[in-house]
C-alpha cells in the first residue's frame, strides 16, 4: 500500500509523492546529483550530512544494495528523492532493496514527484531548505517550517561525521576493480604496512580515499579531525592528508589552525572540505555557490597540462579565486562555471582538489593525482 510523503521548499514550493524507506519528517538543503549510477555510494558519503539529496537519474534502486560498496559506516543524508524507485532490483551482488536500506537506516525517501521541476527550481533560486514529511500533509504548515529551518551556513557538520578515535586504515581497493576477469569474486587487497606514512585527517572521509593511498603501498593512520598539528606531527608522517566532509569549512577554525601548523613542514593533499580548509589556512577565502556541484560528469581543465578531466563532484562551498595569495596558484578550474577546483603552493608542498579523484562513483581520469601525492612524499618539503 502506498503512503503519501511530501517535499515542501522554503519558496513555497510544495510536491507531493509517495514514500519510501522510513517514515518520519526531516529538513535539510535540498541538493541535487546528476549521476547516472552510484546512489549507494551517494547515500553512504558524509559529506551529505543535513541535507536532502535528489537525484536526476529517473529511475534509482535498479541494482539493489551490497555490503563492498560504502564509502563510510552509515548514512548521513537527510533524505532522499528519486522520481522513480525500483522496488525488484537485479544484480549479482545485491543483497537487499533500496527501499530496505533506507529503512534500516532509519532514512527518509519520497518517489513520484517531477524531479525535473525540482531541479530547475532550486538552478533558478539556488539552494533552499526544505521539508520532507510523512506525518504532517498541510502544504501551509509545511512551506511555514521550511522557511523557518535553519541553513547549514555557519554551522559545524564535521563534528556529527568524523570519529572519535584514531585508527590505522587496513583495506586496498575491490579485486573487482583490479581482476575483471573475475568479476563474481568481491575481494579487496591487504593495507600496506611499509612505505610512506600517511596520517589522514578525518573530517567525514570517504573510504575510498585511504584505500587507494593504501594500494599504492602507503601506511595509513586515519585521525579524527579535531587532532592538533601537535598531535598529527608526534606520528611522524611522511605526508598529511585532508579528508571531504560536510557543510560550511569558514567555521572550522580548529582544522584551519591544525592546518597552518603543518604548513611547510609536511607534504599536504586535500579533496573537497579539505581543499576548502587548506584554501581557507593559506589565507583565501570560501563562499557558497549557488546550487553547487553534484555529480559524475563535471569537465575540470588542467591548467598545467591542457587536458580535460571529467570527475566525480559533490560541494556547495568554493575557493575565492581573487582572495589566494601570493605563492598559491589555481591549478584546475571547473569548466562549466569556471570556478576554482585545484590549488597548489610549491613553496609549502601543499596542493588539493576540489573534486574526487577517488571516484566512487565517478570517472577514473584523475587518479594520477595520488601518485602526485606520493611524489611529494618522497622528496622533502624544502625541495618543492
Ligand atoms: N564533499 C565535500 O567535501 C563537500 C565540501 C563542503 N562540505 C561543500 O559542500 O562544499
Amino acid at each position: 500500500m502506498s503512503e503519501p510523503a511530501k517535499l515542501a521548499l522554503s519558496d513555497g514550493t510544495v510536491f507531493t509523492g509517495v514514500r519510501f524507506g522510513a517514515p518520519g519528517e526531516v529538513y535539510g538543503e535540498v541538493v541535487f546529483n546528476t549521476s547516472l549510477t552510484g546512489y549507494q555510494e551517494i547515500l553512504t558519503d558524509p559529506s551529505y550530512n543535513g541535507q536532502i539529496v535528489t537525484m536526476t537519474y529517473p529511475l534509482i534502486g535498479n541494482y539493489g544494495i551490497n555490503p563492498e560498496d560504502v564509502e563510510s559506516g552509515k548514512l548521513s543524508l537527510r533524505g532522499f528523492v528519486v522520481r522513480e524507485l525500483c522496488r525488484e532490483p537485479s544484480n549479482f551482488r545485491s543483497v537487499m532493496s533500496l527501499d530496505a536500506y533506507l529503512r534500516e537506516h532509519g532514512v527518509i525517501g519520497i518517489e513520484g514527484i517531477d524531479t525535473r521541476a525540482l531541479v530547475r527550481r532550486i538552478r533558478t533560486q539556488g539552494a533552499m531548505t526544505g521539508v520532507l514529511s510523512t506525518t504532517d500533509l498541510d502544504d501551509k504548515s509545511l512551506v511555514a517550517k521550511a522557511r523557518s529551518s535553519p541553513t547549514l551556513v555557519g554551522k559545524d557538520l564535521v563534528k556529527d561525521v568524523m570519529p572519535e578515535e584514531s585508527r590505522p586504515w587496513s583495506e586496498g581497493l575491490h579485486s573487482i576493480l583490479l581482476d575483471p576477469s573475475t568479476p563474481h569474486v568481491t575481494k579487496r587487497t591487504g593495507a600496506a604496512d611499509s612505505g610512506p606514512h600517511v596520517v589522514a585527517v578525518d573530517y567525514g572521509m570517504k573510504w575510498n580515499i585511504p584505500r587507494h593511498l593504501s594500494e599504492m603501498g602507503c601506511r595509513v593512520t586515519v585521525v579524527p579531525g579535531t587532532s592538533t598539528a601537535e598531535e598529527i606531527l608526534a606520528r611522524n608522517p611522511d605526508g598529511v592528508f585532508l579528508s571531504n566532509g560536510p557543510g560550511d569549512p569558514e567555521p572550522l577554525e580548529y582544522a584551519i589552525e591544525t592546518i597552518r601548523g603543518l604548513l611547510g613542514k609536511k607534504p599536504v593533499f586535500g579533496i573537497c572540505l579539505g581543499h576548502q580548509l587548506l584554501g581557507l589556512a593559506l589565507g583565501a577565502q570560501t563562499y557558497k555557490l549557488k546550487f553547487g556541484h553534484r555529480g559524475a560528469n563535471q569537465p575540470v581543465l588542467n591548467i598545467q597540462s591542457g587536458q580535460v578531466e571529467i570527475t566525480s563532484q559533490n560541494h556547495g562551498f568554493a575557493v575565492d579565486a581573487d582572495s589566494l595569495p601570493p605563492g598559491t596558484e589555481v591549478t584546475h578550474i571547473n569548466l562549466n562555471d569556471q570556478t576554482v577546483e585545484g590549488i597548489r603552493n610549491s613553496e609549502l608542498g601543499a596542493f588539493s582538489v576540489q573534486y574526487h579523484p577517488e571516484a566512487s562513483a565517478g570517472p577514473h581520469d584523475s587518479h594520477y593525482l595520488f601518485r602526485q601525492f606520493l611524489r611529494d612524499m618522497q622528496a622533502p618539503v624544502a625541495a618543492h
